[in-house]
């Protein structure tokens, strides 16, 4: 998976996923209106729209960016419909080249989950039977169960040439709380990041890269340069550009000298385009796409500044 995912990164020459993080306010009056015609105002409704507007962003991007993140929690709160949207949201992304990771932030103990490993990257068996469920082709976890939380994912990565993104230190303003509380001169996202690593050693891809990647917040670049030393051969998911403040300049120390070695990610400041004020008056509603389309250049442009 990390070979393909750095293919893509190459061919399309641009380190950008894009968030598929939907809400209803961000999507246009009318399609709302025609699924709220067919379904009520329904969860059905809601979920169906969802994945009218993200077909069409994927239209609009899949020729300028090598993945999609959809964050499992903005479909998952419309119940069984919504994950329905999740999964059609995923199918069709593969089917218009993309690489997925799903933002599913899992954690449990390991027979709770070897089911998540099984359901999200791996097989399900049915009395010899095995089902390919949600098939996302890399995940995010949550690791701070320790290592026995971990094994069950590590082993369908192998299994089924699947990557991880673990969270080390995440984007959010209080991820120091935890995660830079000193242990022996060391911090935790520190002692984290030896782990993943470890962890990820004999997954490594032909490019070097581990499929074991880490989750890593653009808006702690401090942490992310001595993430970056710690963790040479681990891919970075990079959260927290745009809409959480993070820019270009902090993003310099998630990436390696090979230009390699991060992917960031923008949601909101892409698939939220059309409601930004300067370009309410310069996209239609019907629009809506092609100022995400816009925003994934601009982006693209920007990441330019940083990788050469
Ligand atoms: O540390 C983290 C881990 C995950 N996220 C997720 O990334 C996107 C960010 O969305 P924006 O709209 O670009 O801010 C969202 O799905 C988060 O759950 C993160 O932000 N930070």
């Amino acid at each position: 998976m990390i070979d393909r995912l750095i293919r893509k990164i190459q061919e399309k020459n641009n380190p950008t996923v894009v968030g598929l993080d939907p809400r209803l306010s961000f999507i246009p009056q009318w399609i709302k209106d025609e699924n709220f015609e067919k379904y009520g105002k329904t969860p059905k409704a809601v979920a169906e729209a969802f994945l009218q507007f993200n077909k069409e962003i994927i239209d609009h991007i899949h020729d300028l960016v090598p993945a999609v993140k959809p964050q499992i929690a903005m479909y998952e709160q419309y119940g069984a419909e919504g994950v329905e949207a999740y999964i059609k949201t995923i199918e069709y992304g593969k089917k218009k080249g993309l690489v997925i990771i799903g933002d599913i932030k899992r954690g449990d103990i390991a027979s709770t989950a070897e089911a998540y490993s099984k359901g999200h990257i791996g097989r399900v068996d049915i009395e010899g039977e095995e089902f390919e469920i949600f098939k996302e082709d890399s995940i995010t976890i949550n690791p701070y169960l320790g290592y026995d939380s971990i094994e069950p994912f590590l082993e369908d990565c192998r299994d089924y040439d699947k990557g991880l993104f673990v969270l080390v230190k995440t984007s959010n303003p209080n991820s120091g709380q935890i995660q830079n509380l000193s242990i022996e001169g060391k911090c935790i996202y520190e002692i984290m990041g030896d782990l993943v690593s470890q962890w990820g050693e004999g997954l490594k891809g032909s490019s070097g890269y581990s499929r074991i990647g880490a989750v890593v917040g653009a808006t702690h670049p401090e942490e992310a340069a001595k993430l970056r030393e710690i963790m040479p051969h681990t891919y970075f998911l990079v959260p927290g550009y745009g809409a959480q403040g993070g820019n270009a300049e902090d993003l310099k120390a998630c990436f390696n000298r090979d230009g390699l070695g991060a992917i960031i990610n923008s949601s909101r400041g892409i698939i939220g385009a059309h409601r930004m004020v300067e370009n309410k008056e310069r996209f239609k509603e019907k629009e809506f796409a092609m100022a995400a389309r816009e925003a994934a250049l601009a982006m693209k442009v920007d990441l330019q500044k940083v990788i050469g």
